[in-house]
This record gives C-alpha cells, structure tokens and sequence, in this order.
C-alpha cells in the first residue's frame, strides 16, 4: 500500500474517532488530531523494524488495538490462523509482532539458551506478586524454577497420586448417583428415556480440577465435586473477612481480562482499566488472588504434616538455600492453581468431545482399557485406574494427544521478546526488541507434518508418521525453559481420568457432530459440553 493511501486511510479514521470531540476548541481538536496521527503514521511510514513487506491486516500493522480486539473477542486463535492460511507462515499481528507459523521456529524462538524472554504482556497478569509463570527477568525466573521444578519432579508428582485419585472416587460417587437415578426414573425425552444421566460434563471436569489443585496446593479440596457447585473460600486482599465466591467463574473472566489488556500499549492500560469490563477484570484478579490468601493463610495457622504441593513449595530453596518468605509462596500457589486448574478441566473435557463424538475411537480404547482392567481385577469391578497400569497405553497416550493437538488450549502464539542485536529465524532478520510468537493451534494443524486430514481426530496417525516430526511439532505444554512445568502432574492427571472415566461410562453427546463452542481468554476453553452417560456393563 502507497504511503499517501496509508496516511489517508489513517487521517479518515482519526476524524471518526476524534469526532465526538464536537465543542472542544477547534485549535486542541486540531492537535490531537494531528498527535494520534503522527504517532500512528509514522512509524508505519519510518517501518523502523522492516516489518512492512510482512502481509497481514492493515489496521494491525498501524496499531496494537487490532490484536487487542481480537483477543477481547474471545477468537484471536481463529483470526491469526485465517491470515496464516491466507499469506503463508509469516503474519504482521501488530506493528512490532510478528506471528510466525512454521515447526522450525519453536526452537528457535523459545528454546533453551536462546535469550528471548517474555514480553511485557505477561505483566498484565501480575497479581500479589510476579510468579513462576508472570516473571520476565532471566535470573529471577530461573531461581523460582529451581525451586518449582523439583516440587514436579516425577518423584514428587508420583506422590500426588493419591489425592488425583481421591477426587476421582467422590467424581464418581456423584455421576454413579446420577446415573441410578435416570435408569430408575427413565424420563420422557430421548436420553433420560433411555437411562442415562444427563449434565454438562465441563462443568464437572472443572469441580474436578479445582478440587485436585485446592488439595494439592492449598491442603484442601474446595469441596467443588461434593457440594456439585463452583464456590471457593475467598479473602479479598486487605481484609479479614472470607466470602464465598464462584472461583472458576471468577478465573475466566481474570484470563479475558488479563489477555487481552496485555496486548494494549502499557500507557492506555491504566486508562484501561477505568472502562467497565476491564474494572471487572480488576476485580476478578483481586479476588483470585483472596482465594490463595485466604487458603495460604489456613494452612499456614495450622501447620500440618500432609505431603503435598504446598508442603513441597515451603521446604524449597533456591541456590543460596533460602525458601520462599509468606508473600512469595502465596503467589506461587496462586500460579499453580491458575495454571493447573482450567488448563486441565479444558484438556479433559475436549478429549472426551472428540472421544465421544467418534465412537469407533471410543470403542477401541475402551477395548485397550477392558484387558488392563481384566488383568488387574480379573472381572471383578474397577473403581478407577492406578498411573502405574495406564501410563503406557499407546492408544490412550494417542488419543489424549490427538485431542491436545486440536483443541490447543494454549491456542495463541506465546509472545517473546527478541534479544539485543537481533535474531534470524528461517532466515528473516528481527531487530531486538520486537515481538514473535509461534502460534500453536495453527501448528497443529500444518498439513505438512499432520497429513491432510490434519483437521480429523484421527489418533492412529500418532503411530503412522514420523514420530521425530510429530514430537518437534507438537507443543501444548509449549517448549523450553518457559515450558509448562507441571506438565508430569498434568500427563498423570489427564490419564488417570480419561481412562477411568472411559472405562467406567458410556458416553454420549447431547448433540452429536455439534462444534465444541470456545472462548479465548489466555487459553481456549470450551464453554458447554452436555452429554448423556450411564455406566458400562463391565
Ligand atoms: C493439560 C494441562 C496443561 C496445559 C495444556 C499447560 C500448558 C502450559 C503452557 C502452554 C505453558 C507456557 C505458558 C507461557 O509461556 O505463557 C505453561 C506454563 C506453566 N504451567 Fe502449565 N499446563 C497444564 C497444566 C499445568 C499444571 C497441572 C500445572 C501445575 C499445577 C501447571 C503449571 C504451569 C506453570 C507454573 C507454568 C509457568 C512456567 C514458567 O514460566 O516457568 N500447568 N503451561
């Protein structure tokens, strides 16, 4: 596009946002008609970074709004995939950002050693203080994951089982109720006719890891599975009071709200937060992080000998043998609980979307289950699955994988901030101090590793390609030295409760071959999934 277009373009939108400024004198109209022009214009004209002759929206490549609007729209995933799939594997997604669909990027962009660290989006999710996941400094980073890693060491994680375990019994106690009850009572409509208990699954997948992370973290389930309600203890910081408050809700609306003030230039953010749905973002941080106030502060009045997350967290030490003070390992707990609450109930509940919506898949694993189950109990009933029987089935690795990949709850390219000097990545320069990111549900998708049926939930493919490639390609716990540190917790997790609750249920959707509705906050999360189950014959 020719500079004179450009400027024209952006004149015409200037005068339509200053417009309203009807009454103010002609002379200050006139300035910050001029200002926001110039500051828009000109670096798009001066092109300091040589971002230009990357393809992508206009209004993206003027300002940071276009991919703030995006994300506050819930489908930034969707939008950035679209222009990959129209101009190929690099897009300009804001003036300095740019998106870059290719395998061969992930390393370089977040590998090990590599020197590009995270971006000033990351700030907007800054509550109490930065943790393990908001922190962008190098050195600080590396301390807290010194500490953190070994708390999710495999040793360690093994030691969760138990509490993973536990949940899924009381799970089980509610959707065995439930089941009883529509076999007794068959109902008039379709499913209920047929005996089957009807509910949104999500919703459970969701008390279900609230309740694993409340005990792992703070000592105690939420009690979310038992009471069949999202509540969670709250005390809002600088009080003394607990109020009761629904947790998971209140994290959704804290991931909109964060993703999308992040991706605003940081002088507009304070100005930001002043509009109406930004202040009820503020809010929802404030409360998440009463939630860990509230839970740290319990355990911490009445100490106890429980092996768990927190315990594990307190007896950390970095280098110089110092454990974490109270502020620090309060929001260490918060990170975890928001990092491995929803991630995992998203996760769940999309596997069993595609599992139950492709019932020759189904079958198959429940038929790798059955032997597992038979040679365990030798036809008596199985409750649930140990990790030790489950943690090498290939079919169900394949399939919990096949669903990671397109579902992608981390969907979103992960910004990171290029280095001083510059780099070279597939062979295109990047000044310092400009963005890139690798956008995940769109790599997951990339025919050339996949296949052609890349859009299919087809978990054999996991068996039939290169598995070197697949590896190198596939990256929901994203890669690197930034990479999901609670990834051994949430692989245990994902298939004790898959393969528990595959074994144990048949399970229908509501409406089968219906799209997975989602919003995008940070993660892709799935937004209803209704099925219809009853217990299997087994
Ligand atoms: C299926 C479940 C999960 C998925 C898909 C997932 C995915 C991810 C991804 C993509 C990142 C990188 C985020 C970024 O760079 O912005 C991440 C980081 C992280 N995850 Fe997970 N996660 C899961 C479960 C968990 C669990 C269970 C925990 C802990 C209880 C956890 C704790 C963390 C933490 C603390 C980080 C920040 C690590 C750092 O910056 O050093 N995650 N996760």
């Amino acid at each position: 596009m020719s500079d004179s277009i450009v400027v024209q373009k952006v004149s015409d939108l200037m005068n339509k946002l200053t417009d309203p400024m009807v009454g103010i004198p002609v002379v200050i109209a006139v300035a910050v008609r001029t200002a926001l022009l110039l500051s828009v214009v000109l670096p798009y004209v001066l092109d300091p970074y040589g971002f230009r002759k990357y393809p992508g929206p206009f209004p993206a490549a003027l300002s940071k709004l276009w991919i703030a609007r995006q994300a506050g729209n819930g489908n930034r995933y969707e939008v950035v995939h679209d222009q990959h799939k129209k101009h190929g594997k690099f897009v300009r997604i804001a003036p300095d950002h740019v998106s870059i669909a290719d395998h061969n990027a992930i390393t370089e962009v977040y590998g090990h050693g590599n020197g590009f660290i995270k971006t000033e989006f990351y700030d907007a999710f800054v509550s109490i203080r930065r943790g393990l996941f908001n922190t962008r400094d190098r050195a600080e980073h590396t301390r807290k994951r010194k500490i953190v890693s070994h708390v999710f060491s495999m040793k360690n994680v093994n030691s969760f089982e138990p509490h993973i375990a536990a949940a899924i019994v009381e799970l089980f106690k509610q959707w065995d109720a439930m089941c009883e009850k529509a076999a007794k009572f068959p109902g008039v409509d379709g499913n209920s006719a047929k005996g089957r208990a009807v509910f949104d699954i999500l919703n459970w997948f969701n008390f279900f890891a609230f309740d694993v992370i409340g005990d792992l973290a703070f000592g105690k389930p939420f009690g979310m599975i038992r009471s069949a309600k999202d509540i969670a203890p709250v005390k809002p910081e600088g009080s003394n009071q607990t109020v009761y408050l629904p947790a998971i809700q209140i994290l959704n609306e804290r991931g909109e709200y964060s993703a999308t003030l992040g991706l605003l230039p940081m002088w507009m953010r304070p100005l930001a937060k002043k509009l109406p749905w930004f202040s009820r973002g503020v809010k929802s941080v404030k409360n998440l992080a009463g939630i860990a106030i509230a839970a740290v502060g319990e355990r911490l009045a009445n100490p106890s000998d429980r092996d768990d997350l927190l315990a594990k967290l307190q007896a950390g030490k970095d280098e110089n043998g110092q454990p974490m003070g109270r502020e620090e390992l309060t929001a260490e707990a918060l990170t975890q609980l928001i990092a491995g609450s929803d991630t995992t109930s998203n996760s769940s509940c999309a596997i069993i979307y595609y599992l139950s919506n492709n019932p020759r898949i189904m079958k198959k694993l429940q038929d790798e289950l059955d032997k597992v189950a038979e040679e365990k109990a030798g036809g008596e009933e199985v409750l649930h699955f140990d990790y030790e029987e489950v943690k090498s089935l290939p079919y169900l690795q394949a399939c919990i994988d096949e669903a990671l990949r397109l579902h992608s709850t981390s969907a979103i390219g992960l910004p990171r901030l290029v280095p001083e000097g510059g780099a070279t990545i597939l062979g295109e320069f990047f000044p310092g101090g400009t963005t890139v990111s690798v956008p995940a549900y769109t790599v997951h998708r990339d025919t050339s590793v996949w296949g052609e049926d890349s859009e299919q939930y087809r978990p054999e493919r996991w068996f039939e390609r290169d598995p070197k490639l697949l590896q190198s390609s596939f990256i929901p716990f994203s890669y690197g030295p930034r990479s999901c540190v609670g990834r051994n917790l949430a692989t245990m997790e994902l298939a004790l409760l898959i393969s528990s609750v595959v074994h144990r249920y048949d399970i229908e959707p509501l409406e089968p071959g219906k799209k997975l509705p989602t919003a995008e906050g940070f993660l892709r999360k799935p937004l209803e999934f209704n099925v219809a189950i009853k217990r299997r014959d087994v």
